[in-house]
């Protein structure tokens, strides 16, 4: 059998949704091999294509205020402008004000490809606010596609009125399909006007979420299903809810860490329930993956997040600075077509370059079985190039080269330390901080590194590397893991001087 590091072609196609092996590509290789129609749904769709995120973006308005159950995660109260998770807005929205933004946004970010409500609470707990800014949209701004993120309660009933308006893709969050770990996540869910409490609640929630998911599947709508990963109460279950959901049709299943703090007022967070650590998580992702096509770029964005993932740009479209400004849309709208034909120029000539490169692991100078996977920390802010300086970057992208295939894992989030103050006030830098987090990488890219954070890596025992800026990430990651293949460095594993991360 021959390994090839890039450019692979694999010898099984998958279907829709699912990989031949747990190991083989990234989601980008999977979606490769999709159906022209299903292709044309995803490809410029940040969530739903690891490639597409590099360069496509998306935004969320916060419509929706009210929920229709209670998870024990979730407390919408709780918001700091700073901070970047599910559930957390700034300014919640009329429908009216959030066409506004959408359109304002749309025509000042021509790479914004996708609008969602994604709450602060359910959408379709908040009917006629959900609709009626996609009503508006669907008429006003035809290029942008729209999606939902929905706990499920509601969806059977509301199915029909969602497929009318300009929608292809819908999230829904799927915990569990076992009511007795739901009772152990949603206290209670508001059902026919009453509350109801614990597993009965639970078994409601989790057939409605079923119906759904089978009624969205029908009527050729994608669903990627989001699962909170618990520790101790739904880890071990969520390989069979990825089988479950899979079965029914699923398309995408994103796999995502529990975020609990105390401060945050969750129960989960009083109570000290912890989240998955990085590598749990992507054992778990691996593991559902032989199943079912996983999505490993979420940020977990907020409800009012605008940008490509990954970055935040609502503070330059609050409402006070947008009321007065007045949009040409019909302009915008080729502005915007011209920006994606040339985005789509770039994509293609990347997959040109990936199918075309093909650099074999016999012109290493190792044994191939004694050659291992190399986790790479990536600085980029976009574009899928290493384009980024390590003190700028707010997150890495963690990328693993082994002997097949260069895939992506996951994206770690870091303070900026090259912020002024660089202790975080517990006494440990952040520059410390940042090192911790990049723990299990053995190399760090970037397009510039200081010579402060170059001696801290070293000693740390990852490798910084600033020979590959402007470069595509995956070949530059393939180079550097021949490189290492050239150099013995993969024959055996390198002492482990990180310290290690809660
Ligand atoms: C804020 S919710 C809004 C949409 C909808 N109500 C739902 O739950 O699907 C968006 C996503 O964030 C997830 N989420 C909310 N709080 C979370 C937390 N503390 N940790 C991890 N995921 C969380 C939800 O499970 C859901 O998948
Ligand atoms: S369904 Fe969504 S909005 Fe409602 S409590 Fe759960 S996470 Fe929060």
């Amino acid at each position: 059998m021959e390994l090839t590091v890039l450019g692979q072609s694999q010898t099984t196609a998958p279907e829709a949704g699912g990989c031949a092996s747990s190991g083989c590509g990234s989601n980008d290789d999977q979606l490769n091999h999709l159906p022209e129609h299903i292709r044309a749904k995803v490809h410029n769709h940040p969530c739903y294509s690891e490639e597409a995120h590099h360069h496509y973006a998306r935004m969320h308005v916060a419509v929706a205020p009210a929920c229709n159950i209670q998870c024990h995660y979730c407390n919408r109260k709780y918001d700091c402008s700073n901070e970047s998770r599910p559930g957390v807005v700034s300014e919640l929205l009329t429908p009216d004000q959030a066409v506004k933004k959408v359109m304002t946004v749309a025509a000042n970010i021509p790479q914004m490809t996708v609008l969602g409500i994604a709450g602060p609470g359910d959408p379709l707990a908040n009917p006629e606010r959900t609709f009626d800014t996609f009503r508006q949209l669907t008429e006003k701004a035809p290029d942008i596609k729209l999606c939902v993120s929905t706990n499920g309660l509601a969806l059977p009933e509301l199915v029909d009125e969602l497929c009318q308006h300009n929608i292809d893709h819908v999230t829904m969050t799927i915990n569990c399909v076992d009511p007795d770990i739901g009772a152990q996540i949603y206290p209670w869910i508001f059902w026919k006007n009453r509350r109801v409490y614990g597993r009965k609640g639970a078994e409601i929630l989790i057939k409605q979420q079923q119906k759904g998911l089978q009624m969205l599947v029908d009527r050729g709508i994608l669903v990627k299903v989001n699962s909170v990963m618990i520790p101790g109460v739904n880890d071990k279950h969520l390989e069979e809810v990825s089988k479950a959901v899979k079965a029914k049709g699923a398309f995408l299943h994103n796999v995502m860490p529990l975020i609990a703090e105390a401060e945050h007022g969750t129960f989960y967070g009083v109570m000290g329930q912890r989240g998955p650590t990085h590598d749990e998580l992507q054992e778990l992702q691996d593991a559902c993956s032989g199943d079912m096509n996983m999505m490993r770029h979420c940020r977990q964005c907020r409800a009012d997040a605008v940008g490509m993932l990954g970055e935040d740009r609502g503070d330059e479209f609050t409402m006070d600075k947008i009321e007065a400004v007045d949009v040409d849309y019909a302009a915008a709208m080729v502005k915007r077509a011209e920006v994606h034909a040339a985005i789509e120029a770039t994509l293609a000539a990347k997959q040109q370059k990936k199918n075309e490169t093909f650099i074999s692991l016999s012109s290493l100078s190792i044994p191939k079985k004694e050659s291992r996977p190399v986790l790479m920390a990536i600085a980029t802010s976009g574009g899928g190039i290493i384009n980024q300086h390590f003190g700028h970057a707010r997150e890495f992208l963690i990328y693993e080269a082994n002997a097949h295939d260069v895939r992506f894992i996951s994206h770690r989030k870091t303070d900026l330390y090259c912020s002024g103050d660089d202790t975080c006030g517990d006494g440990e830098s952040v520059l410390q901080k940042t090192i911790n987090a990049l723990k299990g990488c053995e190399v760090v890219l970037c397009s510039k590194i200081g010579y402060e954070p170059w001696g801290m890596l070293e000693e740390a025992g990852i490798m910084p590397n600033g020979e590959h800026a402007m470069e595509a990430i995956e070949d530059a990651v393939a180079a550097v893991y021949k490189e290492m293949g050239e150099k013995g460095l993969l024959d055996k594993k390198p002492e482990t001087k990180q310290r290690a991360t809660a």
